[in-house]
Order: structure tokens, then sequence, then C-alpha cells
């Protein structure tokens, strides 16, 4: 995801992750802004506790860096229960899932990252393990093998993906519970900044606040991540107090702009404008404009100027919106082809 290390890739480095950790918050109260999910969830956990059972199992869907991990972690404090961590990726035979399986202990929650990642004999044991609490060890090949069942206590899964759309349809329907996470507004992403800040012992101004808010593209990881960097800048410019002309030429020096967008963001809209008349153009072309890899160009700067309606998807190729035109300050000309005009159909963002 990060292989650009961007300040605006919603990724995350190994590095950060240890920074990430202590910034957590470790209830749902503190758990800022997804109201639905959070509500959704203090039901499921409240009536379990009644019920003195494990929880139903929960599936968290939703793009990186919106507290997924964190969610789980939550989870796992809230039942008072230990928390094992493991991915799909690091579940590639049905031998590595039984061996967690059959060490957990009763009510422990078992968080699988990636879990759509995991392969398929994993995955079909994870079927029968989260509805009935056994799994088939199978002993020997071919003929002669046997199933050996093996009984394993209560536990509570709870899955997280960035693709829900690539998760079979049997293992989703297995959640019990499916809390899909939005991005964030800006206000609540200014309340994430302020416990930050707070646990950081920053002084940060209201106005400063909100100029990192709106560029942190709707995600807690980015808006902490602006934060530490303006952090930096305010240190090495002797600034007490951060306030918005601090946090403004920090994030212009990082050259994040006020909407978000970063270099490679406005490197492919000037592009679509300036070479190509506003596209449509294919996205190989594109790329060699900009000097980057098609997927570089796909996968890190398209989900967001998409999402933020500066570029269109379609048949013919990317084409930049009047929107764009506008945000990079140049006048789109007469015929330049732009969504919902010259009888483009736009493509929906599609999840696979
Ligand atoms: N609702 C929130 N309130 C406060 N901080 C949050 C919230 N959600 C996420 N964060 C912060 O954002 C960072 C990233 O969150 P997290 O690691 O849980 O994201 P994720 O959804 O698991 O991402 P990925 O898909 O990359 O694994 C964490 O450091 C966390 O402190
Ligand atoms: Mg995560």
């Amino acid at each position: 995801m990060s292989e650009t290390g961007a300040l605006t890739d919603s990724g995350s480095e190994p590095e950060e992750r240890v920074l990430e950790a202590a910034l957590r918050p470790k209830n749902l109260d503190d758990f800022v802004g997804q109201a639905r999910v959070r509500q959704q969830l203090s039901l499921v956990l409240e009536a379990s506790k009644i019920r003195e059972r494990t929880a139903d199992h929960v599936l968290l869907s939703g793009p990186p860096g919106l507290g997924k991990t964190t969610l789980s972690m939550i989870i796992a404090a809230e039942m008072n229960a230990p928390l094992r961590i493991s991915s799909g990726p690091a579940i590639q035979h049905a031998g590595d899932l039984a061996a967690i399986l059959s060490s957990l202990s009763e009510g422990e929650v078992l968080f699988l990252d990636e879990i759509h990642r995991m392969s398929r004999p994993a995955e079909e044991m994870l079927y029968m393990a989260m509805e009935d609490f056994r799994v088939d060890i199978i002993v020997g090949k071919g003929a002669g093998a046997t199933a050996i069942p093996l009984e394993i206590p209560p536990f509570t899964l709870v899955g997280a993906t960035t693709r829900a759309g690539l998760l079979p349809g049997p293992l989703r329907d297995r959640f019990g519970f499916t809390g899909h996470l939005e991005f964030y507004s800006v206000a609540e992403l200014e309340l994430v900044l302020r416990r930050s800040a707070m646990m950081l012992s920053l002084s940060v101004n209201s106005a400063a606040f909100s100029q990192i808010a709106s560029r942190s593209r709707g995600t807690p990881r980015i808006a902490n991540r602006l934060l530490r960097r303006v952090r930096d800048w305010a240190l090495v410019n002797r600034q007490e107090t951060i306030d918005e002309r601090a946090a403004c030429a920090a994030l212009d020096m990082y050259e994040v702009d006020e909407r978000g967008l970063d270099r490679l963001d406005r490197a492919v809209l000037f592009a679509l404008c300036s070479k190509f008349g506003g596209g449509p153009v294919g996205l190989s072309t594109l790329a060699i404009a900009v000097g980057e890899e098609t997927e570089t160009v796909e996968t890190v700067a398209e989900p967001f100027l998409v999402r933020e309606g500066l570029l269109g998807r379609t048949p013919r190729g990317r084409i930049a919106t009047a929107a764009a035109w506008a945000h990079l300050g140049l006048s789109m000309p007469a015929d330049a082809i732009f969504a919902g005009q010259g009888g483009i159909e736009l493509d929906s963002e599609s999840d696979d």
C-alpha cells in the first residue's frame, strides 16, 4: 500500500505503527466518529455480556487508516478478553490456522487483519470454527487420509478487510455483525487531532486544527501523520503554539494542499489538463506523462481524486472534471469533455 511512502498515503509503514499504537483510543467512548458502527457494536458487546457468552463474530470493512485495527483492540478491551492478532497473508496453510485456533483460550478475541487474503483451505477451516467451534484436522493423504475432529473453545473472531467485495459469501455470512467504516468529516478529524495533540502535549489553536483536518482526506491515520509533521516544523521554527499560519506553512512545505492533494495527485491532474486537454486519456499514457508506474497512479492517486470528484474514469480513459480545472486555477477550454457533458459515462469505482 505504502510503496511511495507519501505523507497522504493512507497505508502505514512499520515504524509508524509504533507511533500509531500510542495514539490509539482504548475504549469505545474515546473512539471518534462512526456513530452508527459504534452504537451497533456497543449493543452487540453489551448483549453478550448480559448473556455471559462470547460476543458474535464481527467483520470490520473500510478503507485503510479509518480505525479497523483500533476497533478490534477496543472490542477485546471492552470484553475484558485477551486479544490474538494475525492476518490473512500470514495464514497460508490450514495448519497455520489450526495452530492458532487450538491455542485460543475461552472468550479470546482473534483478530484477523486482511482476512480477504487468506488461502482457500484455511478459509474453509475457518467457516467450521466460526459456526461450530470445531475443526477437522486432516491427517495423511489420499485414500488413507482421516479427519480428526478438534474442539476449540468459544472465541470471537474480528475480521478486518479493505475489500469486503473480495470476501466469499459463505465467510461473510458467518459474521454476526458487519461494521462498515466511512470516511470522517472534517469536524470529526478535528476531534481526533485534539485528542492526539493533548497526548503529544502540543499547543495547537482551533484554526490550525481545522487546517490540518481539512487536508487529511477523511482519514485519522493521515490526520495524525500530518499533525506530527506540523509538530516537527514548529519545533524547528521555534513556534510554541501551532497556529493557522504555522500549520499552513508546514503543510505547504510538505506539498499537501488545502484539499489534501499531494504532489503526485496534482501532477496527475496537471498533466491531464495541460497535456491532454482534460482527456480522455489512457491510464498508461497518463502514468508516463507524470513519470510514475501505472499501478502507482491507479492505486495511490486515483481513488482519492475520483472520490473528490476531480477525476473521472470512463471507458475511453481518464478525464478531468470541471472541479479539477478549477482546483488547478486553470480555465477549462470550451471543448473539454468532462463528467456530465459530452455523453461520457463515468465508471463507478469498482471494488476489485
Ligand atoms: N475513530 C478514531 N478516533 C481516534 N483515532 C483514530 C480513530 N480511528 C483511527 N484512529 C487513529 O488512526 C490510526 C489508524 O487506525 P487503524 O490502524 O485502526 O486503521 P485501520 O483501519 O486498521 O487501517 P489498515 O486498513 O491500514 O489496517 C491509529 O493510530 C488510530 O489512533
Ligand atoms: Mg489495521
